[in-house]
Order: structure tokens, then sequence, then C-alpha cells
């Protein structure tokens, strides 16, 4: 059997603890006890024995008359016979004056203390399941009499009845010791426990209280120990500083009743450190007072609201039922840019906006149990501005109550930073359009949802004419701005679905869907050429570039972003053979044609690095005197697998890629160089292309290339197109003034070719025609080539200008046009272009065959 503790309200009365140790069915071994004795009273002892040794043998329990009511003598007061008649039911038949006082009743069948019933019962069954063995029952009980703790020491002896089954003797014996059990109280608890009893004035109004009792803990905590405080009064304990406050408070307990609870810091000796939590509960005039050292407790709050001020986290307490702010800290204040007053009258959602206080909600009211929990979301400031922020909030209990510790991290710079580097993945730098990684992102999701019912897919590839011109020559910024000048002239051609990117350097591309067919996308790509071709006046500079458009549309070109992309780009390369500002569509076999441009393009570039370009002259010749008047300059490139590439092949795309501008200038310097070394009266043409004039500073390179070889201007001749009065006619045509400012000369080349327009001879004086090869090579044919040449020849001597025919083949075509008045020609039946080694002999046989008259020398 086990030591039971059972905890029972008695009568409303006091607590009283009853422990019970049952030894009914401790066993017996060879005549003792396991249980040791030494505690047992003598007289509990006596009777034990008395008992023991009239039970032997064992199992026959000695009958009623001959324990209970034989031999007792005065044992008999502390005696009670008592039986269980039903499960509940105990019975006293008899009981002594000692028991009878312990059981506080009158010994009457059924109504039996509770405090001692259920004891009495545990007794009674221990010893009847004992019996056979015929065990007694042993245990301790308690009770408090007259405000004493009395100890009883009971034994319960099984006796035989010969009207029934067998009842139950229990004898009990009072020990000496005795313990007061507000004393016992007073001394087991750490707090102070301190009784005051109230002093009234003459209005009969508490006014102040005498302590009455105390114990330990209370002496401790008031830092009086070794003096008597009983006797003292309250007041006389008390700081003058809380004196009043705290007496207050005390005689409110006693005015209102009940109890309250607060708190005290004012005790004199305690210390200013020493906060006391104080339970006050008033009967009649006293007051039962308990008092707890809180003072760690506030120590703690203290460094907590060091902690919580001096954070530089914005933080705050949190009210999780009314979201009121307990408490801000200035971090907070400044960050919400209110006051911590303001704060203090305001709740969470005054600085949330109104789309997220349901989050607020959900976040508030998540398992109070749990850790920290975090929430991405926005506060407002006082300005109505909005912050990013990451909100922590842990569940603590803050001066009792629950409340949510709340942080906050702005995020606002940092998630802007992310926003805009997401953003920069995505867009290029310069124009803030898409990139081509958007770009191809957008095709490849309208490529997977591309219903041909509902029209199809066009994607423009778009390249600038002449843009690495004008970026080499006028420079970056210029070319920076046009890029960005461009790329808002493209948005304003869009529809709201259309997506435009700069996939890198003068490189655009348009995504464009739900077309009808290639008409919708012909006349947009047009209507997209006329709009770039406008002039752009960047920096004061007026530039007219003009774009290139491949374009391949989904379905038929492709259902793949690689391979529409792979396919518009190439259409874009074959817009570009056609001449600028013009549109390609896309068409199978077009890839070859295109791979080899590419070649060329790369190889182009690399042979200006490499030095792979020279310069052949062909001579001029006076078809009056016979002699050599100058060489015009030709340029031609020697491949390193190809050979020998003439300018017809690599000249037009060199003005494309802008290269044309570099290798100009070359050009010049190189044929000023050499013509510096000739006899003095022969003269250098070079051949200069319009795009050279409309992004290159033509001037400066002639200038320059004058000024480092010591050519004077007066033996350069430069041959330009009729194309170049074609464009941008008012500044090409002060470029050619300035030129002729110089000293230089200036022909007009291939004349008869395109609009041979003679407001052209009117706009500029040009010192020399060059009448094209065309007429020359076709004069043999008599009809129109004779007539146009006649014409021009004539024109030339009536407006007193030279006129050369080029591509002079033959004698009859040489003496035709002598007698047509042409003074000068060029051609193979004199010499076809030649290396600058072969210029010097050539001059030489000139000479002699001139000196020989010999006229016209072949070579
Ligand atoms: N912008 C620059 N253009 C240049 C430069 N060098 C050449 N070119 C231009 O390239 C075109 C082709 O030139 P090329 O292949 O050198 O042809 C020239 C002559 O070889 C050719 N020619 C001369 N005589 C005859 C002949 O009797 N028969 C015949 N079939 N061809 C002949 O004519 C070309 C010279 O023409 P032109 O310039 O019009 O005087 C050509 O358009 C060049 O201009 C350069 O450095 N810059």
């Amino acid at each position: 059997m086990s030591a039971q503790a059972t905890r029972r309200e008695v009568d409303g009365g006091p607590v009283e603890h009853v422990a019970a140790d049952m030894r009914g069915d401790r066993r017996v071994a060879q005549g003792r006890a396991l249980v040791s004795t030494a505690r047992r009273p003598p007289e509990i002892e006596t009777l034990h024995l008395a008992w023991r040794a009239a039970i032997v043998p064992p199992n026959v329990i000695p009958p009623y008359e001959e324990l209970a009511l034989g031999g007792l003598g005065r044992l008999a007061d502390s005696a009670a016979l008592i039986r269980v008649t039903a499960p509940g039911q105990l019975d006293i038949l008899m009981a002594g004056p000692t028991i009878e006082a312990w059981i506080d009743q009158p010994s009457r069948r059924g109504a039996i203390n509770p405090r001692s019933s259920g004891l009495l019962r545990a007794m009674h069954d221990a010893v009847m399941r004992a019996q056979k063995k015929s065990y007694p029952a042993e245990t301790v009980a308690h009770a408090v009499v007259d405000g004493l703790v009395r100890s009883y020491d009971l034994l319960a002896l099984p006796v035989s009845n010969r009207w029934g089954p067998p009842l139950c003797q229990v004898y009990m014996k009072q020990r000496e010791q005795r313990y007061s059990l507000v004393d016992a109280i007073f001394s087991a608890t750490d707090e102070g426990v301190v009784a005051l009893a109230v002093i009234r004035d003459e209005t009969q109004a508490a006014c102040d209280f005498e302590i009455v009792a105390l114990n330990d803990g209370a002496a401790r905590l008031l830092k009086r120990g070794g003096v008597d405080l009983r006797g003292r009064r309250l007041s006389e304990l008390l700081a003058e500083g809380g004196r009043n406050g705290a007496l207050a408070r005390f005689c409110g307990v006693v005015e209102n009743g009940g109890s309250a609870r607060f708190e005290i810091d004012a005790f004199l000796d305690a210390g200013a450190d020493t906060h006391l939590s104080v339970n006050a509960s008033a009967m009649g005039d006293l007051v039962a007072v308990t008092l707890t050292d809180i003072s760690d407790i506030r120590a703690r709050e203290t460094s907590f609201r060091l902690l919580f001020d001096g954070s530089p986290t914005p933080t705050a307490l949190c009210d999780p039922e009314t979201f009121r702010f307990l408490a801000v800290n200035d971090a907070a204040a400044a960050l919400w840019g209110f006051s911590r007053e303001d704060l203090l009258t305001m709740t969470a959602f005054d600085v949330t906006p109104e789309e997220d206080w349901d989050d607020v909600r959900a976040f508030a009211s998540r398992d109070p149990a749990g850790a920290v929990a975090q929430r991405i979301g926005r506060h407002m400031r006082s300005d109505r501005s909005q912050l990013d922020v990451i909100v922590h909030s842990r569940a603590i209990i803050f001066r009792d109550r629950h409340a949510h510790l709340v942080t906050i991290i702005d995020v606002t710079e940092k998630q802007r930073a992310e926003v805009r580097l997401a953003h920069m993945a995505h867009h290029d730098a310069l124009t803030d359009l898409p990139n081509r990684a958007l770009f191809r992102q957008r095709l490849d999701e309208e490529l997977a949802r591309l219903d041909p019912e509902q029209g199809q897919l066009a994607l423009f590839y778009l390249d600038l004419d002449q843009f690495k011109a004008i970026n080499d020559t006028l420079g970056h910024p210029v070319g920076d701005a046009l890029l960005r000048a461009v790329a808002d002239r493209l948005r304003i051609c869009l529809r709201a679905t259309d997506i435009v990117a700069r996939f890198g350097g003068d490189e655009f591309g348009i995504l464009r869907t739900g077309l009808a067919g290639p008409d919708e996308a012909s006349s947009f790509a047009s209507y997209v050429v006329n709009a770039v071709s406008r002039p752009f006046v960047i920096e004061g500079h007026s530039l007219e570039i003009g774009t290139s458009i491949g374009i391949a549309m989904a379905p038929g070109d492709g259902l793949s972003s690689d391979l529409l992309l792979k396919n518009a780009d190439m259409a874009l390369y074959r817009a570009k053979d056609g001449g600028r500002r013009a549109f390609h569509f896309f068409e199978p076999g077009m890839d070859a044609r295109v791979r080899a441009r590419r070649l060329l393009e790369i190889d182009l570039r690399r042979a200006m690095a490499a030095g792979e370009f020279e310069l052949y002259y062909q001579p001029l010749v006076s078809l009056k005197s016979g002699a050599i008047t100058g060489f015009e300059a030709l340029l031609r490139w020697h491949h390193p697998s190809r050979g020998l590439v003439p300018p017809a092949e690599f000249i037009p795309l060199s003005e494309e890629i802008g290269l044309i501008v570099p290798l100009g200038e070359w050009v010049l310097r190189q044929a000023c160089a050499e013509a510096a070394r000739w006899p003095a009266n022969l003269k250098v043409a070079v051949n200069l292309s319009s795009v050279q004039f409309k992004t290159g500073n033509v001037t400066h390179a002639v200038l320059s290339a004058l000024a480092n070889s010591g050519l004077p201007a007066s033996r350069l001749e430069l041959e330009i197109t009729e194309s170049i009065l074609l464009a941008e006619s008012e500044a090409n045509l002060a470029t050619l003034y300035r030129l002729r400012g110089l000293g230089v000369s200036v022909s007009m080349d291939d004349f008869g070719t395109g609009y041979s327009s003679l407001s052209y001879l009117r706009a500029f004086p040009f010192d020399k025609i060059k009448i094209d090869r065309s007429f020359v090579s076709e004069l043999s044919d008599g009809g129109d080539c004779m007539a146009i040449v006649r014409a021009v020849a004539g024109l030339g001597s009536s407006l007193g200008i030279a006129t050369t025919a080029e591509g002079v083949e033959t004698g009859e075509q040489l003496a035709w046009l002598r007698n047509e008045g042409c003074t000068e020609m060029q051609g193979y039946y004199f010499s076809p272009p030649v290396p600058a080694s072969k210029i010097a002999p050539m001059l030489k046989a000139n000479e002699g065959a001139r000196s020989s008259c010999e006229g016209l020398v072949r070579h």
C-alpha cells in the first residue's frame, strides 16, 4: 500500500492536510514487521504487542469482547469501534472522548465529520483486506485545533463479532508535538506575510496601519532583520516620497473591502532598487498582506526598456486585440514620422495601408505560442508615403497581459534595388526598352499561345542604317542620344500589345501579334521605316539614319523563338542588300547568301586592322597633249584566300557598316603621301563616298591628309557622285565649298548615271565632269550614248569645265572623244589601275613617248 496525500475542503474551513500511511497490507515476516516502529508512541506499541500476542496463532482474530470491552482501561478513551455497513457508509459504534474530539463529532451512526471519515474508512478497508493475515493498519493524522496543528498516531485492528462481520477497532494517540498554524504558514513561504491593523483618525477613516504580525520573509524584504517590527506603524517604514501614495492604496483596500494588488518601492530600508508587489486583503480592520519581491522582474524590465528604447531597430509593443501601441521606441517613431506620444494613442492600422489590414489581423491572430513570425508588407508614414517592411512579431507577456513585440525592418530601398535589379536584368540601360532576353521570353509566351485562326505573329528585326558611322564620327554621346530618340519613335509606332526591344548596338526587335497576314506586316514595316527615316535633331545635328527591317512570320517561318529570330535576321540582311530604308520578308534559301555576306563583313573589319588594303593608280591623260596629268587612286583588297577583291564587292558593304569612314581617311592619307612623291604637275584623284559626307568629317580628313603629306591642296582632286548632292544637299554643299576653299578641285564622277540633273552643275562649280564608262563603252553602237557624250562634252566646254571620258578601251573611242572635245581620258586603252611602284616607269615612258611625238602609248 502506498502513502496517500489527500487535500480536502472541510466544512468550508481552512485546508487540512491528512497523510495516511496504511500498513495493513505490509507483510510480517518471521514475527517482525518490515516497517520501523521507532516512531510508535509507547501506548500504541504496548497495544500492538498485546494484540500480536493475542492473535497467535495467526489468522485467528481476537473476539470483540476481549479487545473492545476487556482490559483496555484508559485506552478506551482513545479508542473507537467502527464498521462499514455499505460502500461509503461508516458507523462509529463506540468512540472514546479523545477520538471523539478528533473526529469533532459525537459518536452517532451515520453522522461523522467528513475530514475524519475518509481516513477511518481507509483504515477499516485496509484492516479488512488484511484480516486473514491478521495485520493491523497504522497511520498518522493531523488536525488544526484552536490554531494549533496536532498530530495523531492511529492503529486499526480487526476484531471478531459473533453477531456479524468483523469490526474494526481504532486506537488514537495524540503526539506531544504541536505547531502553530499561523507560524507554519508564515514560515512555509519565502514571500513576506504581514498582518496589519487599521488605525483610524477622528473621522473614523483609515489613516495608518499597525503591524500586528509578520513572518521572516516580510522582515527580510523590509530589511529589518533582528528588529521587531510588530507594533510599528506602516507610515514609519515608508519613505517620504512614496508614503502618502502607498498608505492611500492600503486605505483604499480597507474602505472598498476585498483585496487589491499593487506595487511599492517606497519601503525605507528596502533600498531604492527594491520593488515589492503587494497583495492586500481586508477583513474588517485587519489587512492580510503578502509581499513579493519583484526587484529582479523590474530590473529585467528596466534592461528591456533600455534595450527597447535604445534599439536602432524600430520596435513597438502592440495589444493583439485592440492593435493599440503599448510602447514604441524612438527608431519606430522616426520610421513612421509620428511622435512617440502620438503613436501611443494610435493603432497598428494607423500605420498600415487599408489594403493590408486583413493581413495585419491574420498576422495578429496566429498561434500566440508560436515562435517569431514574419510578415512582408507595407507601412505608411505620417506624410502618407509608403514603406516596404518586414515585420517580425513575438508574443510576450508584458505587465501581466498578452502583447506582441514587433520589430520593423525598412526594406524599401532594398526592395526598390531588387526591383531595379530585376528591371535592369530585363531592360536595356540606355533606352529602357526590354532587352533581348525579355523579348525572347515574350516571344516564347506568344508562340505558346499562337492560334493561327486568331491571326499570325510577326517578328520585325530592325537595324539602323548608318548608325555606326554617326557613332564613330560624332561620338558616343550623340550615338547614345540617337538610339534613345529612335527608341522613343519606335514606342510611338506600337499598339499596347506590341513589344519593342533593343537587342544591342543599333539592332531592335518588334513583336506584333494578331496579324491577318503579310500585307498587314508590310504596312506596319513601312510605317516604321518612314518613322525612323524622319530626321532626328541631336545636339544640334540634323541626322538622317533610316532603318532596314527583316520580317519573319509565325507559323509560316518557324514556331520557335530561335528560328524566328534567325530568319528575321536573315531577312534583315537581304533588306540591307536591297538598299537602305527597306524591309524584306524571310524567304527560304536566304541562308547561304546571308552567311556569305556576314563572312565578308567579318573579313572586312579584320582586313582594316591587318593592312590588307592597297591603292592602285590609274592615269588620267590629257587628250590634247597626251601627257599624264594625274592618277586616280583606286582601292584594292588583298584577301588572304580570295586574292585581289575589287572595290565594287566591298565598298557598298563598308559604307553600310560605316567602315568606309576610317577606310576613306586611310585612302586620303595614302594617296596624298604617294602623290607628294610625284612631279609637281601631277594631281591625284580620290573617290569620296556619300557616307563620308554624312557621318565623317571630310574637311578634317582632307586637311590632315594634306598636312601630313605636305601635298599642296591644288594637287588633290576629289571625286564625288551626285548622291552626295541628293541627300542633305545643304550641308554637303557647304562641305564642298569648304573643300574648294582649301584649294582642292572637285569632280562630278559617273556623270550620266542616276539623275544627272543639270541643276547640280549649277549648284556647285565643279572643276571636272567624268563621263561614265557605260556611255563610252557603247559609243561604237551609235545612238543615245554618242548623243549623251557629245552633249556632256559640249556642256563642259561651254561651261568651262574639263570633261574626262572614263573606260576608254579602244583607239576609236579615243579618237571620237577627242573629236567631240573631251579634254581628258582614263581607261584600259592607256593603262589599267597599277600599283604605286609602276607609276615612275609609266611617267618615264609617257615623257619619252611625248618627246618622240608618239602620242599615247598603251601600258
Ligand atoms: N569611295 C571610294 N570608292 C572607290 C575607291 N576605290 C574605288 N572606288 C570605287 O569602286 C568602284 C569600282 O572601282 P574599280 O573596280 O577600281 O574600277 C575602276 C576602274 O578600274 C574602272 N576602269 C577604268 N578604266 C576602265 C576600262 O577601260 N574598262 C573598265 N571596264 N573599267 C575601267 O573604273 C573604275 C573607276 O571608276 P570611277 O571611280 O568612276 O572613276 C568605282 O566606282 C570606284 O569609284 C575608294 O578609294 N573610295
